[in-house]
Formats: structure tokens, C-alpha cells, sequence
């Protein structure tokens, strides 16, 4: 205990002089919670979003929530990276029913701390759907950290517990406009409803799909879904095992939704977006990296996309002042 002491009293000098302050990032879901470290901008002129959010000292993991001592993880991993207790934890939660208790973790494990649980009002956005308030923040942030990192219009689809799929146009201002989207199930859920609803279809999980979690690691292999991720000539045609079909109809009810949407709502851009572009898909979730494989529209994938957004809005309140970012 005594050396760690040490350690964190020398950290707090360098801050003092250097005038760094630690963010953690955690994006917590119906599945995982993402957490992302990094720093305040290195020096005040820079200006380049990417250098503070998506530097390469930003750090990425994802911890299930199936395991019960998950806050835990969380704080031990971050005790693992920073030195010291003065972090600044930007949330963006659409599970408080786990964001509390890691809430709660954190208090209890880091002497000061400094929590901000961002809601649609932080959002520098139009946000045009009956009621702002109800959207789901990871959402809301997606569409921002998407916005500013390509052109506008964009289709932000993150596949997770539930696949979102957004539209986000630009408006003669430079403000983005979030115009709300689709919402479906996920691979997982789709998988579970399938096995819950059914005699003659078995509960899929029990093997591979080891990657489809961003960042790697902490996720249960035995709760993984059994879906191929790599995309195989055979998938084109029909099913010829429950397996099989069980997969086809997942993976194109999904993809096709996506290709389906996108078209959608270009077709609506006249109205919402002025500019005539064809719109850029950005991808990301937990299952990104499963479905990027099977859609056949150019997209871009981005793990992390929620916790960027975080690390954006927190360098955006620190344009304003930072002082510790309160
Ligand atoms: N052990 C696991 N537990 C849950 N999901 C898993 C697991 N392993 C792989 N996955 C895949 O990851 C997906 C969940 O992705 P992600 O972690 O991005 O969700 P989430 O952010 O918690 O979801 P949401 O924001 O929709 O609540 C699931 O659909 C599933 O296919
Ligand atoms: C759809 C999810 C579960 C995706 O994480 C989340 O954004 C959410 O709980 N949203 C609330 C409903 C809405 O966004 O309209
Ligand atoms: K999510």
C-alpha cells in the first residue's frame, strides 16, 4: 500500500505542473460497459479533436456486465492506468440500473472524484424527434462523436444489446440535426427470443464469436452467441440446418435493415439535409465488427464511437475553461 501512496503523491506533483487531468470515458449498456482514459488536451493550442479522443494514448475495454463484480473491474482497471485519484468519470448511461452501482464503486474506491452522467442537454445538436429526453444517450453522443469525424449525412448504426440505426443531417448552420432513426434487436437478443419463443429452436450460446466484443477480452465465452462472423459463400444461399437458417435470418434481417434505412432516409433528405450526399454509414457496438462482414454498402467502421463522443464533449467544455473540467 505504502509504495502506491508514494506513487500517486508524485503523480499529483507532476499535475500540478503539467496541469493534466485524467478522463475516464464509460459508455454503460444493456450488455458491456465501455471504458476509454485519456488526458486533457497535452497543451492548450491543440486543436485537432482526434488528438485528444482518439489519440494513441487513449485507452479502449469492455467489461460484460454478466459478471457480478464488474464495477469492480472497472475501477481496478482504471486504478491499473492512472495514478491518483483525480479523474473526472464522464458517463453516458442508458442502464442505471448498473451505472449506479458502479457509481457507488467509484466513490468508494477513489478519494476524489468528479462524476458527470451526460444527458441530451449537453448534446450540441439539434435533436428533432418528439421527445429529446427519451432517446437513449448512447445515441445521442454516437451521432455527435460521428458528426464530427465525417461528412454529413450519416447513418449511425451501433449493434449492441438492440442494433440503433440513426440519421444525422447538416443544416446550413454547421449545427448536426439527430432526426432519431430504428431501434431492432440485437444478434443476441434476436437469438435469445428465438430459443425463448420456440419448442424446436435450442439456446445458441455456447462457442466462438470471441472478437465481436470492441476492445477485446472480459466477455464470458460461454455466453457468446454462436454466429459465424466471417462472411462465407455459403450464407448466400438458404439455410440448410436450423444453424444455418438461424444465421441467415439474423444476419440479413440486420444488414438488410441497415441497407434498407439508409436509402430511407436519403430519400427523406431533401427535407433533412441539403447538401445531396450520398450518406456515410458509421459502425459500431459490439457486434460491428460481426456485421461489417455481411453489409454490402460502404461503411466505416469506429469501435468506441460512444466514449469518443464523451471525450469530445468533455474537450469541447474545456475550450470553455477546463479547471478540472467542472
Ligand atoms: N458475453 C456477452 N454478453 C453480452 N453480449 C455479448 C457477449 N459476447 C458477445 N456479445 C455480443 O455483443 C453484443 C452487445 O454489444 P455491446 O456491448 O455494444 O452492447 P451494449 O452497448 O451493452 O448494448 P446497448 O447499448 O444496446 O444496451 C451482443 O448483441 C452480443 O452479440
Ligand atoms: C436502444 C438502446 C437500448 C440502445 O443502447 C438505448 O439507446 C435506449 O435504451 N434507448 C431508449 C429508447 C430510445 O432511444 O428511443
Ligand atoms: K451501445
Amino acid at each position: 500500500m505504502a509504495p502506491a501512496r508514494r506513487l500517486f503523491s508524485k503523480r499529483r506533483a507532476a499535475k500540478a505542473v503539467s496541469g493534466k487531468h485524467t478522463i475516464v470515458a464509460v459508455d454503460v449498456g444493456n450488455s458491456a460497459a465501455k471504458i476509454a482514459i485519456g488526458q486533457e488536451p497535452p497543451k492548450p493550442e491543440v486543436d485537432d479533436i482526434t488528438a485528444f479522443s482518439g489519440g494513441p494514448g487513449q485507452r479502449l475495454r469492455t467489461i460484460s456486465l454478466d459478471q457480478s463484480d464488474w464495477t469492480t473491474g472497472v475501477c481496478r482497471w482504471v486504478r491499473q492506468h492512472v495514478a491518483g485519484d483525480d479523474i473526472t468519470w464522464w458517463v453516458s448511461t442508458v442502464n442505471r440500473a448498473a451505472s449506479q452501482p458502479l457509481q457507488r464503486c467509484v466513490a468508494e474506491q477513489f478519494a476524489s472524484f468528479q462524476w458527470h452522467a451526460i444527458d441530451h442537454r449537453a448534446i450540441p445538436m439539434e435533436i428533432e424527434v418528439d421527445f429529446p429526453d427519451r432517446v437513449g444517450i448512447d445515441r445521442l453522443i454516437g451521432a455527435y462523436a460521428a458528426s464530427l469525424r465525417f461528412p454529413r449525412p450519416l447513418v449511425i448504426v451501433d449493434a449492441g444489446s438492440a442494433v440503433t440505426i440513426d440519421w444525422v443531417s447538416g443544416g446550413p448552420s454547421d449545427a448536426s440535426t439527430f432526426h432519431g432513426g430504428a431501434i431492432l434487436p440485437g444478434i443476441r437478443l434476436q437469438l435469445a427470443a428465438l430459443a425463448n419463443g420456440t419448442e424446436g429452436i435450442e439456446p445458441t450460446f455456447g462457442s466462438s464469436f470471441g472478437s465481436s466484443i470492441e476492445g477485446g477480452s472480459h466477455v464470458a465465452a460461454d455466453r457468446q452467441p454462436n454466429i459465424d462472423v466471417q462472411p462465407n459463400i455459403d450464407v448466400l444461399g438458404p439455410g440448410k440446418n436450423t444453424q444455418q437458417a438461424i444465421r441467415r435470418g439474423v444476419m440479413a434481417g440486420i444488414c438488410g435493415g441497415i441497407e434498407r434505412l439508409a436509402v430511407d432516409y436519403a430519400r427523406t433528405s431533401v427535407k433533412t439535409d441539403a447538401s445531396g450526399r450520398v450518406p456515410q454509414i458509421v459502425l459500431t457496438g459490439g457486434d460491428a465488427a460481426a456485421i461489417s462482414g455481411f453489409l454490402r454498402v460502404e461503411h466505416v467502421l469506429l469501435p468506441g464511437l460512444v466514449c469518443r463522443g464523451l471525450f469530445d464533449l468533455a474537450w469541447r467544455k474545456c475550450q470553455t475553461g477546463c479547471g478540472g473540467l467542472e
